[in-house]
């Protein structure tokens, strides 16, 4: 096995050509098989194949910068930089991460996980290199889908401008985690398509270099010919007019076709854009023929091509889904807005039933949300399906074009709360800290899947400004979805369980952990009184005054960031009301960022577990005993 001899990407410069596509070949095995335990995005990975042994036999990381995109499709680039052997851990709890990482090893030049920002970051070390005198590469690698992000674009814009020294790589498979979509998209489609340009750009070109080079009117419109012919016969002349040496299309399964273009490529002075062609799940029949199905599988079976499903009650994600087109049956108002996640957001059925009221707007999350708002200024009822940590990206423009002028606007915001294997690039763990602080926003967050219905009533009838209701990555409990949505009274909560020896205020799926402490709990004689924290804003003020006068201790609990969180909220209202001595503890995530794991091994890390709030309200004891 060729494999086996390597561990650092000097190795592949020992290699013949074929040897190196032999190795392509059995990178593409090792994936196939070491995913097919873990899951992880497999169809992206096996389309870099020949691309990331290129870049590492032609570059010299670390000291070239090799910058990918979202990574994660990083895996080709961890196998060859010495980290084939933890495969085994990929994206479980203390193993390897599923995307790029500094602290990982020291040729993850650029951490991400979150798209687009490949470029900014090459041109921020062009520039670095430039002011230090040095003289290494540094080459991003992006894909047809992330490029068409608004920071890509920005990115763009200002290298043509400053004709750095970078090399981007464009991997265009045609697809993002979905199709993709867009001018953009178009555009890069006709390129690959129209493979006849290829042939006439070689014609024209061997026919421009015979105009001989002459001074005078003739040299100017020879000049002018050749500038003219560009815009039909040459290839991305969009890339070139925004001021990159665009080359391409290539095929970028065909090792030594890529390391010669490559070679070229390194050649040119200023910014250089290499399209690259590649087939997204190369090699992998199941894959290759439904790469959106297979961008990020869990465990699957090899020869049948089966992703195992855990049995179970549905995703919080699919209850969503099933739930909007419900709704949307009855209300011609509602549209729904995806940045390029309609799957994952559970809109593939909503798409089919009204094609017209779904909107994918690729990844542009600042756009999508803007979009909503200029939807919703119409008089539409946009639902701006998003998961938490993407909506970051989005946060002045529901600042600024949302909550100030107090558009109907609802967020549906998925993967709340700990995410499980994609880690700390993708936990939705802020969003109530930076939504609570803003003007007009109303914010919930079900405790089962049918309030989750309830409250998708609840913000299809409100018509006060934006409103959100955040649910989890995973399944709910099971609850019965029999009943019709209703709408659920703005800013209240509702007990659930009695109790006189301390209260828990809990959020979401906090709710079923802090009833499966007062379970156990009474056994002991132990009264935990659980509430539904459905409002993370408004609180029920009402109810907070009525137990700052009962004066029990208050235990908060949420999946959230506890800087700023729902239980920061919680004392912010008892000081500003000059409550004094009341007892309040806030359980959530501290101040660090959780990395990946499984959801439950994450909670056990921050103390997100009924285990936990026993002992906390266990530590209650002494203070009862000192009011008594
Ligand atoms: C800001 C942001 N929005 C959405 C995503 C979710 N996402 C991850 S990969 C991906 C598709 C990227 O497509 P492309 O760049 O073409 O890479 P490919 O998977 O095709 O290799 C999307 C939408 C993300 N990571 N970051
Ligand atoms: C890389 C990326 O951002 C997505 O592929 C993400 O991993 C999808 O997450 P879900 O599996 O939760 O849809
Ligand atoms: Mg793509």
């Amino acid at each position: 096995m060729l494999l086996e001899q390597i561990n650092r990407p000097e190795d592949l410069k020992r290699l013949s050509m074929a040897e190196l596509e032999l190795l392509a070949g059995e990178i593409r095995q090792f994936l196939i098989e070491k995913l097919s335990v873990t899951g992880g995005h497999l169809s992206s990975n096996l389309g870099v194949v020949e691309l990331t042994i290129a870049l590492h036999t032609l570059f010299h990381s670390p000291y070239d910068k090799l910058l990918f995109d979202v990574g994660h499709q990083a895996y080709v680039h961890k196998i060859l930089t010495g980290r084939k052997d933890k495969f085994d851990t990929l994206r479980k709890y203390k193993g390897l991460c599923g995307f790029i990482k500094r602290s990982e090893s020291e040729h993850d030049v650029w951490e991400a996980g979150h798209s687009s920002t490949s470029l900014s970051a090459a041109m921020g070390m062009a520039m670095a290199r430039d002011l230090k005198g040095e003289h290494n590469k540094v080459v991003a690698i992006i894909g047809d889908g992330a490029i068409t992000g608004g920071m890509a674009l920005e990115a763009m814009n200002h290298i043509g401008h400053e004709k750095k020294n970078i090399m981007v790589i464009l991997n265009d498979n045609e697809m993002s985690i979905a199709p993709n979509v867009g001018a953009i998209h178009n555009y890069l489609s006709k390129i690959r398509s129209d493979r006849h340009y290829l042939k006439a750009k070689e014609e024209v070109e061997h026919l421009l270099k015979k105009i001989p080079a002459i001074g005078g009117t003739l040299a100017k419109t020879a000049e002018k010919l050749k500038d003219s012919l560009k815009y039909f016969v040459l290839n991305g002349v969009w890339f070139e007019e925004l001021g990159f040496t665009y080359i391409g299309p290539v095929d970028g399964h065909n090792l030594p076709v890529l390391l010669d273009t490559l070679k070229q490529a390194e050649k040119v002075v200023g910014p250089v854009l290499v399209h690259v062609v590649t087939t997204k799940g190369k090699g992998y029949t199941p894959a290759e023929q439904d790469s959106h199905s297979w961008h990020g599988p869990g465990p699957y079976k090899i020869e049948s091509g089966q992703v195992l499903k855990s049995v179970g009650p549905p995703m919080y994600t699919e209850v969503f889904g099933n739930t909007l087109i419900e709704l949307a049956d009855k209300d011609s108002r509602i549209v729904a807005v995806t940045p390029a996640m309609p799957g994952g957001s559970g809109l593939l059925k909503f798409a089919k039933q009204f094609p017209s009221r779904m909107i994918d707007v690729g990844i542009a999350e600042q756009h999508a949300a803007t979009l909503c708002a200029g939807l919703a200024s119409e008089g539409l009822k946009p639902v701006f399906a998003v998961y938490s940590t993407f909506l970051q990206r989005a946060y002045d423009q529901v600042v600024h074009d949302i909550c100030r002028p107090k558009l109907n606007v609802a967020f549906a915001i998925d993967r709340a709360g700990f995410v499980g294997p994609d880690g700390e690039t993708h936990q939705g763990v802020y969003d109530i800290a930076f939504l609570r602080s803003l003007p007009n926003m109303v914010l919930m967050m079900p405790k089962d899947e049918q309030e989750l219905r309830n409250m998708m009533q609840t913000a299809l009838e409100y018509n006060d400004g934006p409103i959100a209701y955040r649910y989890p990555r995973n399944s709910g409990i099971g609850a019965s979805l029999d009943e019709a949505p209703r709408a659920i009274p703005i800013g209240t909560w509702e007990t659930l369980r009695e109790g006189d020896y301390a209260v828990v205020l809990a959020v979401g799926p906090m709710v079923q952990v802090a009833e499966d402490a007062a379970v156990q709990l009474a056994k002991e004689g132990i009264n935990l009184r659980v509430v539904n924290a459905r409002f993370i804003k408004p609180l029920d003020e009402a109810y907070l005054c009525q137990l700052a006068k009962e004066s029990l201790p208050i235990i908060t609990m949420e999946e959230g960031a506890i800087q700023g969180g729902f239980g920061s909220a919680v004392m912010e209202f008892f000081a500003a009301n000059h409550f004094s001595g009341l007892h309040v503890h806030v359980m959530g995530i501290p101040d660090y960022f959780v990395e990946h794991g499984t959801v439950k091994e994450q909670r056990e890390e921050v103390g997100l577990t009924a285990l936990n709030l026993i002992a906390e309200v266990k530590k209650l004891v002494p203070r009862k005993r000192q009011r008594a």
